[in-house]
């Protein structure tokens, strides 16, 4: 949509939002936008506020101050009389429709199989017919190379193959915006290029909107229009993938980054 500018709105918008657990404020007054299609990715050292990000926009968490924006209409608020007011669970589980997430921990549905895995939502949340979401369940498989294995249980995958269906499962639900969370770091080494091979394809061919925590450097170097690096809840450095990662402007970004790399 349009602003009153003629230029397109931000995809998601966090306006000086701040998030604390009790004392330990972890988003600190953070404003940043990610336009439609961006790629972005999040990175930082340990409780830099990452993660808390993603759990704000899946609505697992609320704002203390500030306010969410996705398409310009209030995310973690709503409108009532004309104020904004914060979001009641009505409202959140209509917005957090348009967002679908993919976390370390793959949580299938381990007594269903794997179309069913694809299938369930996109019937009973999205109300399509069985046989369109079959349709389509299919095809995002073979999408993540896992066509074959529509009818096993989670069980007798490997940890990559589930990941896989997880990511199939997020796609299913047609999010306008995909939130990645550490998707690879509980797998074992040999089953990760698979995974982000998957996300590479994802990434490139699609005008989903994505937001990643990763600590692939190579991959958030491949996929992402621009990088956000955190400390301590605030934005301390941003730019194109092959600024950040050749020419860092922050010390710390730099020290970060040499940490991560030669780990
Ligand atoms: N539910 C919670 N209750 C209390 N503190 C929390 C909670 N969730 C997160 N925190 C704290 O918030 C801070 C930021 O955590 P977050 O997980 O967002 O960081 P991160 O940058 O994603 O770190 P990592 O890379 O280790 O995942 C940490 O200090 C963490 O301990």
């Amino acid at each position: 949509m349009p602003n009153s500018q003629g230029e397109p709105s931000p995809k998601i918008r966090f306006e000086d939002v701040v998030k604390q657990f009790g004392d330990n404020v972890v988003l600190d007054h953070l404003n940043f936008t990610v336009d439609r299609g961006e790629k972005v990715t999040l990175i930082g050292p340990s409780g830099s506020g990452k993660t808390t990000i993603l759990r704000l926009l899946m609505t697992l968490e609320k704002v203390n101050e500030g306010v969410i924006w996705v398409d310009d209409d209030p995310f973690s608020h709503e409108m009532r009389k004309g104020a904004l007011t914060p979001a009641s669970e009505k409202y959140l589980r209509q917005a957090r429709r348009k967002i679908g997430m993919v976390f370390q921990h793959f949580n299938l549905f381990p007594n269903m199989t794997v179309i069913e895995n694809l299938t369930e939502g996109p019937v009973h949340v999205l109300g399509r017919s069985k046989d369109e979401a079959v349709d389509r369940g299919r095809k995002l498989l073979d999408m993540v190379g896992l066509a074959e294995k529509e009818n096993a249980h989670p069980s007798q995958l490997s940890g990559g193959q589930q990941q896989r269906v997880a990511i199939a499962r997020a796609l299913a639900m047609d999010p306008e915006i995909l939130l990645l969370d550490e998707v690879t770091s509980a797998l074992d080494p040999e089953l990760v290029v698979g995974v982000l091979n998957v996300l590479r394809d994802i990434a490139h061919s699609t005008d989903i909107t994505m937001l990643i925590v990763t600590h692939e450097m190579q991959f958030a170097r491949d996929v992402s229009d621009r990088i956000l690096m955190f400390d301590k809840g605030r934005i301390i450095e941003e730019g194109a993938p092959e600024q950040i990662f050749t020419e860092p402007r922050n010390d710390r970004t730099r020290t970060f980054l040499h940490a991560v790399i030669s780990h």
